[in-house]
């Protein structure tokens, strides 16, 4: 079957135990007839029906056999709308370019601040050293 693009608002449509999609790293998911089977039990899935569940699903740490269940579940690509939620974490390394960019960025931004605080702490040191070396 051909994959759809749907938007949130089309994924939430399915929020029930009988037509319940979900989306992971922006893929929707039929999983109507895996919540029986699920290991973690059909709550936490009904929990999420409709929805993103990316964040509820890595935070489980799911193994690559979950990960391999997903694929014949596979129905659609999610189409963001401008003011539908952001992108929730990605995987580590994961292919997602804007979820990815979005890490990426945040990461350069921490490192930087860190480094401009030691370089700021470093020459103040350096300054008072300076001075006090003149002072002597
Ligand atoms: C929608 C696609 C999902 C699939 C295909 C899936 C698949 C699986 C599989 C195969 C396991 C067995 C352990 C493993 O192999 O990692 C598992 C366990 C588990 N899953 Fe999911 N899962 C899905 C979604 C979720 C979501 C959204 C939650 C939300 C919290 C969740 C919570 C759990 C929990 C708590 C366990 C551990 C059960 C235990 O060890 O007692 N799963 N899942």
């Amino acid at each position: 079957m051909a994959l759809q693009e749907l938007t949130y608002q089309d994924v939430a449509e399915h929020n029930t135990k009988k037509d319940l999609y979900v989306v992971i790293h922006d893929k929707i998911y039929d999983i109507t007839n895996f919540v029986d089977e699920h290991p973690g039990g059909e709550e936490v899935l009904l929990d999420v029906a409709g929805q993103d569940s990316t964040e509820a699903f890595e935070d489980v740490g799911h193994s690559d056999e979950a990960r391999e269940a997903l694929e014949p579940l596979l129905v659609g690509t999610l189409k963001r709308n401008p003011g539908d939620p952001k992108p929730k974490t990605p995987l580590p390394g994961a292919v997602s370019p804007a979820a990815n960019n979005s890490s990426a960025g945040l990461g350069v931004g921490l490192y930087a601040v860190v480094l401009l605080g030691g370089l700021v702490a470093f020459g103040a040191y350096q300054y008072l050293q300076q001075q006090q070396s003149q002072q002597a």
